[in-house]
């Protein structure tokens, strides 16, 4: 751990490890108690070996590498085993797009859990310091999370930088949409979405800013080949989307809530579409569905399209809007070169970090387009004071540096400066962020 006081440093050691697949392999048991312990932190059910065998084949895949915290010494007669970690952290390294097409290689952070006994003793903070400092010296300007609370990640410089939200859509007569079909539409046994899916991802992933590329997972979960409980989901059902050319272009996988659940409901698994097109269209086959009234997707975005090409954008029923990524920025000069910025023009932002990584004062020239030059300014006068994790909001244009400033987050030295920040950091369209991890 990189922060530890004396006391943790006696009571735990630290261990990292790969995932690995192999059941024969020496590390297969230590890899198999470390999901086991994930469950645990999530109140899940304990796994079974088909359940484990699926996780860490898709792990491997991942290159997730797994930290575990240990107790040092025995543990009391009957509880839990010293072998068991009573901490757990894992990341995997994915692209995320940056917007006008960019991918940055960042480090995702996932499944951390502190065993209730042991809580509150700075284990997480150990962890991820240590993590974050690592991920920096590896040469990574960016790390990444989704979060079970809000309250947890901002205090080590994590700021949100996409929403999603859940809609219920009444699919019935006043579901109608304008315009007319651009491609078809064609049902297919879930399976091909193995193959499938992982191919439209692709073209979302260099389209759509805010997006991380997919873990092994995701292609698993949306043919229903692994459920929640491990064993293959055969309520799962799939539709493809073809554009006028016939390339396959989008998906959407989704099931039935069953005849008992009322208004009879069809609920999205997955829904990916690398076109405007397809992405209407799918919706059309959607409502188009017969015997069915509504259709629910817990993951659609805040700027939804479908609101705008609705005849009635009553007819969605929107709630819970929630924060979904959460970007950590470990390098700032870099993580600003590798963003490509609108409009021309120099800021200086001065960028402050609890944990030191980032921290500084940058000048940022942009030509407008191709190449933005950040040069270390310290001394200067900034334009615009920031802690880290709110760069990391406006980054992708979550939020306005206006609203910000209005919030009392950043400081406006220069008047003018937050509605020009603002400019710079726009993308070409909403961030959104299709990957849960
Ligand atoms: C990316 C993901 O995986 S998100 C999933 C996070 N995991 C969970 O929600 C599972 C259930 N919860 C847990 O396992 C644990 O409570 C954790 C992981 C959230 C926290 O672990 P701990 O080891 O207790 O945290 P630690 O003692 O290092 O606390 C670090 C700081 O965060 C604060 N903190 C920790 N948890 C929370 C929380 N849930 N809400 C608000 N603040 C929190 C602590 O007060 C402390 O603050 P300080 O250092 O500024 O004084």
């Amino acid at each position: 751990m990189a922060d530890p006081n004396e006391r943790n440093l006696e009571k735990y050691s630290v261990q990292r490890f790969p995932a690995v697949a192999d059941s024969t392999a020496a590390d297969y048991n230590r890899c198999t108690t470390w999901v086991q312990a994930v469950s645990h932190g999530f109140h899940q059910q304990r796994r079974d070996d088909e359940y484990l065998a699926k996780t860490l084949k898709a792990y491997q895949t991942d290159q997730r590498e797994l930290t575990g915290v240990y107790v040092n010494g025995g543990v009391p007669d009957h509880s839990l085993a010293a072998d068991v970690p009573v901490a757990t952290y894992a990341t995997m390294r994915k692209a995320l797009n940056v917007g006008f097409g960019r991918q940055l290689e960042s480090n995702l952070v996932t499944a951390v859990t502190v065993r209730g006994t042991h809580r509150r003793n700075g284990i997480l903070r150990g962890m991820i310091t240590a993590d974050l400092e690592a991920a920096k010296d590896d040469g990574l300007a960016m790390a990444a999370l989704t979060a079970s609370e809000g309250s947890i990640y901002g205090r080590f410089g994590f700021g949100v930088a996409t929403f999603e939200r859940s809609i219920k859509v009444d699919t019935g007569p006043r579901f109608r949409l304008r315009g007319v079909p651009e491609g078809t539409v064609e049902v297919a046994d879930p399976s091909e979405l193995l193959t499938v899916a992982p191919q439209v991802f692709e073209r979302v992933q260099r389209l759509s800013p805010g997006s991380i590329d997919r873990q092994e997972y995701y292609r698993l979960v949306a043919s229903g080949s692994i459920g929640h409980d491990g064993k293959p989901d055969t309520s799962v059902r799939c539709a493809l989307h073809y554009d006028l050319s016939g390339t396959l272009d989008g998906y959407v996988s989704y099931r039935f809530k069953g005849w008992d659940h009322k208004p009879y409901t069809m609920e999205i698994v997955d829904l990916v579409a690398a076109t405007n097109a397809g992405y209407l269209d799918l919706w059309r086959f959607l409502g188009s569905i017969d015997l069915i009234d509504e259709v629910t997707w817990a993951e659609a975005p805040v700027d939804d399209p479908l609101v705008w090409a609705l005849e009635d954008p009553r007819c969605i029923d929107a709630s819970e809007i929630r924060d979904m990524l959460w970007l950590r920025i470990l390098d700032t000069a870099a993580a600003l070169q590798a963003r490509s910025f609108p409009v021309a023009g120099k800021l200086v932002l001065e960028v402050t970090d609890s944990l030191g990584l980032a921290g500084g004062t940058w000048v940022l020239e942009s030509d407008g387009g191709a190449a933005a030059v950040v040069n270390n300014a310290s001394g200067a006068t900034p334009d615009l004071s920031m802690d880290v994790a709110d760069l990391a909001s406006i980054y992708l244009g979550a939020v306005s540096p206006v609203t910000l400033t209005a919030a009392g987050r950043i400081r406006e030295m220069t008047p003018g400066a937050a509605l020009k920040a603002q400019q710079f950091f726009t993308v070409e369209r909403s961030a959104h962020c299709l990957t849960h991890f």
